[in-house]
Order: structure tokens, then sequence, then C-alpha cells
């Protein structure tokens, strides 16, 4: 679903943020992307959803060169996927439930299509019964549940998660990173870019590890400590 064939990312003041890395991602899988500040982890996610292109190698999302993308086919890409960020990045005056239809919209969906799904989205992030409200009026966590109901309501075949719990208390925290496994096991692929040692190594899910731009290690079910 997602693969890296020796993919080197130098930013233009020559920062190398990532060196040479290769990696595969099947369909349906749940992955962890964790190492130190700067090692890498959120150029690698900016690669797959087309944010950067790399400076050598071939990142491929689905059968897509993405490097290689002409610029009118990268909202095709996008709309293959979801992307979460750490600062949920929501409309402040439109309220839980237009952020979610905004994103059907955009997308060119029906106002019944919308009126359809939107509550159902909201059900799985357990937010129904905040559909009204502002972001103002939510906790953190709830904002986040908001931003990932938007990036899973067009059902995308991937969910990219850029330190989406790094806002948050260790029980939110949890609540968010739950809410990701659950969409993964209905079927979409995850990876999730985190420093949040105590989720990752409870929950035992394949770990890539990111070090000076290189991959340090990759382990099935993985911890969030560098290996020895
Ligand atoms: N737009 C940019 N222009 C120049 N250098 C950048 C840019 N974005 C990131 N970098 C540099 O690339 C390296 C990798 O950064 P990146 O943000 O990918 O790391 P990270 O692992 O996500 O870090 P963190 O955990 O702090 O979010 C760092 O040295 C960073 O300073």
């Amino acid at each position: 679903m997602i693969e890296f064939i020796n993919v080197s990312k130098v930013y233009p003041n020559g920062v190398t943020a990532l060196e040479d890395v290769s990696l595969h991602v099947e369909r349906g899988e749940f992955v962890f992307l964790v190492g130190p500040s700067g090692a890498g982890k959120s150029t690698l996610v900016r690669l797959i959803y087309r944010e950067e292109t790399p400076t050598q190698g071939v990142v491929m999302v689905d059968g897509l060169n993405v490097g290689r993308l002409r610029r009118r086919d990268v909202p095709f890409l996008r709309r293959q996927m979801g992307v979460v960020f750490q600062d949920f990045k929501l409309l402040p005056n439109r309220t839980a439930y237009e952020n979610v239809a905004f994103a059907m919209f955009v997308t060119g969906h029906t106002p019944r299509q919308i009126r359809r799904r939107v509550p159902e989205v909201l059900e799985l992030v357990g937010l129904r019964d905040k559909a009204g409200a502002l972001p103002s009026e939510l906790s953190g966590g709830e904002q986040q549940r908001v931003a990932v109901a938007r990036a899973v309501v067009n059902h995308p075949k991937i969910l990219l998660a850029d330190e989406p719990t790094g806002n948050l208390d260790p029980e939110t925290a949890w609540g968010i990173m739950e809410l990701l496994v659950e969409i993964n096991r209905r079927g979409t692929t995850v990876l999730v870019a985190t420093h949040a040692q105590t989720i990752v190594n409870a929950l035992k899910r394949r770990v890539v590890r990111l070090e000076g731009g290189r991959i340090a290690a990759d382990h099935a079910q993985g911890v969030y400590e560098r290996a020895i």
C-alpha cells in the first residue's frame, strides 16, 4: 500500500531529513513511526501525501508514484488518504458537524450523502451529541476526534497521523489511539508518527524507528525503545 524505495529527502536549506529509506507497509497494517525529534518522521509522512517530493528514490502509494504525480493528479492521491495532525487544524467558525461535512462537500458528495454519512462518523468517534459544538466549545481530545472523523469520512484507504496525541493528556491520548486502532480494525491502513512511548509499548504493533533520517529498527510487535 505504501512503499519507499531508497528514498532520500534533502530540504532546500541543505538539511538531509531522510537518507536511503526503504519501507514497505501492507494494506491493512497498523504502523507506529517513532524516533527522536528531528529523526525525519514528519518528513516521511509528508512524502506520502505529497506535501514534499523525494530528492532521490521512489515513493509509491497504492500503485501511484507519488513523487512523479502531475499537479492535477495530487487531489486524486489525497482522496485516498486522511491526515490528522497534532494541532487538529479544524475550521474555527464551523461546528463539529460542519467540519466533517466540509470534507465531503469539497470532494463532491451530495447533500443527501453528507446527511447520511456525517452522523455515522460522529458516532464512530463518540461525538454524536457534540455535533453542534464549535471547536472552541470542545476539549482538546474532542477536537482531535472531530479531526479523525473528518479524516475518515470519505473512507480513505490510508490514515496518516502525525503526532496526533502531542497536545493531549495521557488518558485522552489513549482514547485517540484506541480510535485509530478501531479504524484500522475496519480495514484502513494506519501510520502514526508519535512520541507516545507508553501507548506504543502497550499496543505491540509494528514499530518503525527512525534515527538521523535512517531506519534504525523495524519490528512486527515492537516497542518504543531503541532495539539492542
Ligand atoms: N521544511 C523544512 N525545511 C528545512 N528543513 C526541515 C524542514 N522540515 C524539517 N526539516 C528538518 O529535517 C529534519 C527532520 O525533521 P522532521 O520534522 O521530519 O523530524 P521529526 O522526526 O518529525 O521531528 P519531531 O519529532 O520533532 O516532529 C530536521 O533536521 C528538521 O530540522
